[in-house]
């Protein structure tokens, strides 16, 4: 199969590394700036715990269309990002090629399937270029394996590793089952599964607790763990989440262990939350993926989510004297 990572950084590197370290596919990434050299003339590494997996993709490139067609690119940009690489990633497909989005918050897909009008999110995709262009030609993915690029081309992750794909109107295709098998290929642990929106809904709720807080505080995970004014917060914040969902259909009552999500565990091990390392880095954050979509979900369903509405007003006021000062 020819597979492409779009977007190379912590989380697409990972993967990359893997795959390649595998060799089981064609692989190409699609990277940029340093982290693109570093590819270019090392290969990936990705170390977990004490396994360490390198690996040089066949290609990489910051120039999508220089790459033959695809079977599968799996998308690891941040939601932000998407809306701009809708008409590369389209290009880049083969004609019975898939896009895997590997991404956190609510995606821009969302709408496809559910029994409401047929449109596109409107903070996520706010021209439709991903909906018109890709929405039958998708699957969603969501990532429970935290990781953080230490240096250009290599990556630290945690020990947890659970990727679960699923197509978005929830069938059980081929094509799922095909990608779930090109992860399981590099040993990694890709799952298909029938109900993505289970999944994403429980991850959102993790990361709308944990990453502004992080991106706010600057507190690396295990620091937060270890503070009980940010535990309060963070768990008030995954009861409104449960709330929302709730409202839109995913009852997670009663399956989430609340204080087991602010523990510290050896498979989650020390590390940064994304959007903190993308305050530290400078980058632009993806708290309307992660919370601006998920308060117009409260208001449009009449759930109240005040802590919700906080967070996210404070990483808009963050995300703006962050552009300010670049
Ligand atoms: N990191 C983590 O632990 C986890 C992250 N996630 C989610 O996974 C997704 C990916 O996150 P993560 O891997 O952390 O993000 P990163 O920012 O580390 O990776 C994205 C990469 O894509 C590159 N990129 C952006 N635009 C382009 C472009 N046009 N051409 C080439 N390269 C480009 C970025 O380069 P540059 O740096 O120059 O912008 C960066 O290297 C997000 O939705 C995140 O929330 C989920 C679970 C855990
Ligand atoms: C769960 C968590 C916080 C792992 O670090 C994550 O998804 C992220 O960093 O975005």
């Amino acid at each position: 199969m020819k597979v492409c990572i779009y977007g190379a950084g912590a989380v697409g590197g990972h993967l990359a590394a893997r795959l390649a370290a595998a060799g089981k596919h064609e692989l190409s990434v699609i990277a940029r700036g340093p982290q693109l050299e570093a590819i270019k003339q090392r290969g990936l590494t990705v170390s977990r715990g004490e396994e360490i997996h390198s690996g040089r993709p066949q290609h990489s490139t910051d120039r999508p269309d220089t790459l033959s067609p695809q079977d599968v690119v799996i998308v690891t940009l941040k939601a932000q990002a998407l809306p701009n690489a809708a008409a590369s990633i389209e290009s880049l497909l083969a004609p019975d090629g898939v896009a895997v989005f590997a991404i956190n918050g609510i995606p821009w897909w969302w709408h496809k399937g559910l029994n409401v009008p047929q449109t596109p999110l409107f903070h996520l995709d706010p021209d439709g270029q991903l909906w018109n262009r890709l929405k039958d030609r998708t699957l969603g993915c969501v990532i429970y394996s935290p990781n953080e690029v230490i240096e250009p081309g290599v990556i630290r992750s945690a020990l947890k590793d659970r990727w679960m794909l699923g197509e978005p109107d929830g069938s059980d295709s081929e094509r799922l089952n095909r990608v779930a098998e090109i992860f399981q290929s590099a040993g990694i642990r890709g799952l298909a599964t029938t109900n993505l929106r289970y999944e994403i809904w429980y991850k959102l709720l993790i990361n709308c607790g944990l990453n502004p807080v992080a991106a706010l505080t600057r507190l690396p995970t295990p620091l937060m763990n270890k503070n009980p004014d940010i535990i309060a917060l963070r768990k008030a914040v995954m009861l409104e989440v449960m709330e929302i969902a709730l409202a839109c259909g995913t009852d997670l009552r009663g399956k989430i262990d609340l204080d087991e999500l602010c523990t510290p565990t050896k498979r989650s091990g020390s590390n940064r939350a994304s959007m903190l390392q993308d305050v530290l880095a400078g980058r632009s954050l993806e708290h309307e993926a992660i919370l601006g979509v998920t308060v117009s979900l409260a208001q449009e369903h009449g759930v109240s989510a005040p802590r919700c509405e906080l967070m996210l007003g404070l990483m808009r006021g963050l995300a703006e004297s962050m552009q300010q000062s670049s």
